[in-house]
């Protein structure tokens, strides 16, 4: 479990993470989003001990992160920003480096290092030394170096940032993996919303340092402007005017030259039999017609412009 209670730190004037609290349990995948300087990155360096916080306090299943760092840093298994470092190092040899500043030795380094290794591909560059791997490798040995004592609580900070479309399935399969075979705890923190879709259970969404915004992904999309709303492609741009006088309905939206119509619901209401009736009656000739769940960039961007406003 992690625990965030009030959890504060300044440099200088400036605020970085502000009274932040919230929890995470085994087997959650937590995603931690906000815009860029919202305090991400600060927040996972105090989870990690390498920055002390100002106030609040935190603990890592158990352990204090001011007063039992040691404890708290084993169970945990970080994937900063960036490469890593000994870029002149070769991969196996950093991962064995790694293992043994871990604690582990002999037989067990070399398994420890095997099964890392294999769960993020890395055999065909092993002998290759990390500055002259390209970014996503780069970012596979981070994962690898992240997971090597097979840590109860993973922070992993932006860790599809630079991988191919296969490369970041393949990580987002790994991380759910983890968080759902071995019951771990994983906070991923990301810029990119789809990825919130894909892996997270849960997501915090936080700008200025603070918190705005907790819940599952499904939860955060029931507040978007789009929750509900009806998509409908057509052969031939309509009329969509009268659409408005529908019952629930808000707004339309009118794209690809009338092709396409976003017909955008009050909060709560479910316009899809209304909608998909007027277009029967009307003779509209549909190609699809479809329910939104909401969209999280929406979210995001209004939470974050209300914040900033
Ligand atoms: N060592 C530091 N000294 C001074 N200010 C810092 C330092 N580290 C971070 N900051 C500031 O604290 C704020 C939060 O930065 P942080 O890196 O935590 O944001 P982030 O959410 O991770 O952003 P990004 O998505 O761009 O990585 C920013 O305004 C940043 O400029």
């Amino acid at each position: 479990m992690i625990k965030i209670n009030s959890l504060t730190k300044r440099f200088g004037d400036h605020v970085a993470v502000d009274n932040l609290s919230f929890e995470v349990k085994p087997g959650e995948v937590l995603g931690f989003l906000g815009p860029n300087g919202a305090g991400k990155s600060t927040t996972m360096k105090m989870l990690t001990g390498f920055l002390t916080p100002d106030g609040g306090s935190a603990s890592i299943c158990g352990f204090d992160i001011r007063t039992q760092i040691l404890q708290a840093q084993q169970q945990m298994g970080y994937l900063p920003e960036g490469a890593p470092c000994y870029g002149d190092m070769r991969v196996k040899g950093f991962l064995e480096f790694i293992a043994e500043v871990r604690g582990l030795r002999g037989a067990d380094k070399q398994r420890h290092v095997a099964r890392a290794v294999e769960q993020v591909e890395l055999q065909g560059v092993l002998g290759q030394s990390i500055d002259t791997l390209s970014k996503g490798f780069k970012r596979r040995v981070g994962l690898a170096q992240a997971i090597l004592h097979d840590p109860k609580v993973l922070i992993l900070d932006e860790p599809t940032d630079g991988l191919d479309p296969n490369q970041k399935h393949q990580v987002r399969q790994l991380i759910q993996q983890l968080a759902s075979d071995s019951n771990k705890i994983v906070v991923i923190s990301t810029h990119i919303l789809e990825e919130v879709s894909a892996v997270c259970s849960r997501a915090v969404v936080i700008a200025r340092g603070r918190l705005l915004a907790d819940g599952t992904p499904d939860e955060l999309e029931a507040r978007s402007n789009y929750h509900q709303a009806v998509t409908v492609l057509l052969q031939q741009p309509v009329d969509s005017q009268p659409l408005l006088a529908l019952p629930g309905v808000k707004e339309v939206e009118v794209e690809h030259g009338g092709h396409q119509l976003t017909v955008i619901a009050e909060p709560d209401a479910v316009i899809f039999p209304a909608v998909g009736e007027y277009a029967r009656q009307q003779q509209w000739q549909v190609k699809e017609l479809s329910v939104e769940r909401g969209r999280l960039d929406d979210v995001f961007r209004r939470l974050t412009a209300e914040e900033a406003a």
